[in-house]
């Protein structure tokens, strides 16, 4: 399959992941994509959201604009989706509202709702109803002609099932949280069913050309390691387990954000995840000096990716740079990538991003 595709000139991230020590840390950002490039603006002003989400040629060129416009800076793009299109799929409505954000006008208010949820088997799966997204895929690996790998991704379970109950972001989840005191069942069986969709999309993304995979569970940090452990744990250890078992070569990142050290230890000693990213709260050298001897005994690299404060990018080029190097310092005993914590804003001025990424590739070199 990827035999047709053009030959990857720029393999960093992907040696990083698979524990290998490199000359300097790869780089991308979460949402390079969107936007705070005035390019994404001039297409979203013709198209709504979730068109350009659909439409190959679309997906693929915004997919592209970082790249064309960090020529030769970033170590990797993402494919232009969003974690959404899985409750579309499930038969869900998902609006995207201009300056507000994801709307859904019928949100999952009781477990009965969950009737009406169509899972992706006999007759109506994955590959016909998310073919758009398989097909943006294979184009934009084209239209890379190799520059750089490409990720594919999902949102975790817990968050998606979050979203699906709050009908859009939240600054509580006290609807999606009252659900696992509630109703625990049915959100285990809600849970495994987004679970079971999610498993067959990430695969067929792979089929389609993506060569790395990123697991986005945003809300993570809204739960105790307790209820991380019950609600959110297993079913990303599914995730990873099932595509590790189907494709061992492809790299597969979680991103929990918000979780502390413990819950971070245990993700990565007792799941199949290549790597972890972490966002701008995480206590990194005291993860990493409790973690790395633990992942030595079970001969797996500890590998992270992070976890710049996106909000450092508002800064002037002197700070940026002074963040970003001690950034680096601290993930320098590790394999790493280097990212931001969490996405890029809408107000973020792109020339300070490049700021950043030349401070990583100043910075990381060994
Ligand atoms: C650019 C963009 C996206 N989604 C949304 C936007 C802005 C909307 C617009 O253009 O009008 C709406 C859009 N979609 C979502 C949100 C978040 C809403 C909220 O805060 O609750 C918004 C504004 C939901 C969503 N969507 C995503 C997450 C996980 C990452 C995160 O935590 O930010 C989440 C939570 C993933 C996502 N979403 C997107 C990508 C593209 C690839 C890239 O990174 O360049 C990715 C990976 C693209």
């Amino acid at each position: 399959m990827s035999a047709e595709f053009p030959p990857l000139q720029n393999d960093l991230i992907l040696r990083v992941f698979k524990g290998e020590k490199t000359e300097r840390a790869p780089v991308w950002c979460m949402r390079q994509a969107g936007r705070y490039l005035p390019e994404f603006r001039e297409i979203r002003v013709e198209f709504d959201f979730f068109k350009v989400c659909r439409t190959p040629e679309l997906a693929c060129e915004v997919t592209l604009q970082p790249i064309r416009r960090y020529e030769g800076l970033l170590d990797a793009s993402i494919i232009f989706c969003d974690i959404l299109v899985i409750p579309q799929a499930m038969g869900m409505e998902v609006l995207m509202i201009p300056g507000k954000g994801p709307h859904f006008p019928k949100p999952l208010d009781t477990p009965a709702d969950m009737l009406e949820l169509i899972d992706l088997g006999d007759g109506y799966n994955a590959d016909t109803e998310l073919k758009y997204a398989y097909d943006a895929i294979t184009l934009t690996r084209h239209k890379l002609e190799g520059k750089v790998p490409l990720f594919g991704f999902i949102g975790a379970p817990w968050t998606l099932m979050a979203y699906m109950i709050e009908g859009g972001g939240s600054k509580t989840f006290a609807k999606a949280k009252a659900w696992l005191w509630k109703y625990p069942e049915s959100v285990h069986e809600l849970l495994e069913r987004i679970t079971n969709v999610s498993i067959d999309f990430l695969k067929g993304q792979v089929k389609a050309g993506a060569q790395i995979l990123q697991v986005f569970d945003s809300w993570a940090g809204e739960l105790s390691h307790d209820d991380y452990m019950e609600f959110s744990f297993p079913y990303m250890k599914k995730i990873a387990f099932e595509l590790q078992k189907t494709f061992p070569e492809i790299p597969i990142v979680a991103f929990p954000k918000g979780l502390h050290s413990k819950t971070l230890e245990t993700i990565a000693l007792e799941t199949d995840y290549t790597g972890i990213s972490l966002d701008w709260t995480a206590d990194v050298e005291g993860l990493i000096s409790n973690l790395e001897p633990k992942m030595c005994a079970i001969n797996k690299p500890l590998v992270l990716q992070g976890n710049l404060d996106p909000t450092v990018l508002y800064a002037d080029k002197h700070v940026i740079e002074s963040k970003t190097e001690n950034m680096c310092k601290k993930f320098s005993s590790v394999k790493y990538v280097a990212n931001l914590g969490h996405g890029m804003m809408p107000t973020h001025d792109p020339e300070h991003l490049k700021w950043f990424l030349e401070a990583v590739h100043k910075y990381s070199r060994i």
